[in-house]
């Protein structure tokens, strides 16, 4: 397998990353999808005038929590889950209510909202994140303390194997029916990506038919490249290493998978000050998937 860890990065944080001259702040106004409007209208029943504002100010509280690209760029109102070609199903089991759904890597939690929108029990509804300020904001962005309080959310580290028994991510294992991770796998090399996949086999119910399901960012070359913020490197996958890496999950486990894998190419641009930039290696591809235990 290529390792092409001299890949060119096309833009580096230098400095004081949480500068907003950072290469991915972008300091116009979002342009906010039409499924995100929604949402917002919808669920927090935020004024469309408000939407942009509001999502601003958001922006930068959470981009002094940490500046991922994501946030820079507004990628926080991403609804992807909803693009999946098995969410009518997804639905469809969520409306038993002995089901649980668990966003792990969740952030500001847009997808639970999204599920909880389309009708799923907030109480079926778990989401996961390293920082509890994340999740702290995205009750002030969706303004559902209270609606969204039978929901449950759990500051914690994905590799953290002290918990103690009912305590963090460990309160959940063997509950999930479905696990989604968006931009979260491609946060880390592959050696944590295995971690990460085998706690998610874990914390799913320990029976064919629960999923994994997710976004990330790939290369058509897939191996480990360099981080832009922190060092170390993260794998970027194409279908091929992906489906791999969930077998030796599979045979590591005792478990069974079948990887349902989508690549589209994607340049990563994004618009800096009005003009569009280049943030991503060459080749860069998204990666959507559906992972099913089949054994
Ligand atoms: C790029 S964001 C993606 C957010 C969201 N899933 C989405 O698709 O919009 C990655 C998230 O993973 C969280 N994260 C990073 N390392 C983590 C870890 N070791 N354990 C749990 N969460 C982590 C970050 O705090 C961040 O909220």
């Amino acid at each position: 397998m290529a390792t092409p860890a001299d890949a060119p990065e096309i833009l580096t944080a230098e400095g004081n990353p949480r500068s907003h001259d950072t290469p991915w702040y972008n300091k116009e106004e979002p342009e906010v999808s039409a499924a995100a409007r929604k949402l917002l209208r919808e669920w927090s029943e935020v004024k469309d005038d408000n939407i942009v504002g509001r999502v601003m100010a958001l922006r930068d509280k959470a981009w002094n929590v940490f500046p991922f690209p994501c946030i820079g760029q507004y990628r926080f109102l991403d609804l992807v889950l909803p693009t999946l070609p098995i969410y009518t199903d997804l639905l469809t089991l969520l409306k038993n209510p002995s089901t649980n759904f668990l966003d792990l890597g969740c952030c500001l939690g847009q997808e639970l909202r999204q599920l909880a929108l389309d009708g799923v029990s907030p109480s079926q509804l778990y989401g996961s994140d390293l920082s509890a300020q994340y999740l702290e904001l995205g009750y002030e962005l969706f303004g559902d303390h209270e609606k969204f309080s039978k929901a449950t959310f759990i500051a914690a580290d994905v590799f953290n194997e002290e918990e103690k028994e009912g305590e963090g991510l460990r309160a959940l294992e063997g509950k999930m029916d479905a696990i989604y991770t968006g931009s979260f796998f491609h946060l880390f090399d592959y050696s944590l990506q295995a971690l990460v996949a085998k706690r998610a086999v874990k914390l799913l119910k320990p029976t064919p038919g629960v999923l994994v399901l997710g976004r990330q960012i790939g290369n058509a070359k897939p191996g480990e490249y360099p981080r832009r913020i922190s060092g170390g490197t993260r794998f970027r996958h194409d279908a091929a290493t992906w489906k791999k890496l969930w077998e030796e999950v599979g045979a590591e486990t005792g478990t069974k998978w079948d990887a349902q894998v989508q690549t589209e190419e994607w340049s990563g641009e994004f618009r800096k000050d009005n003009q569009w930039v280049r943030s991503q290696p060459e080749q860069t591809i998204r990666l959507r998937f559906v992972i099913r235990r089949i054994e």
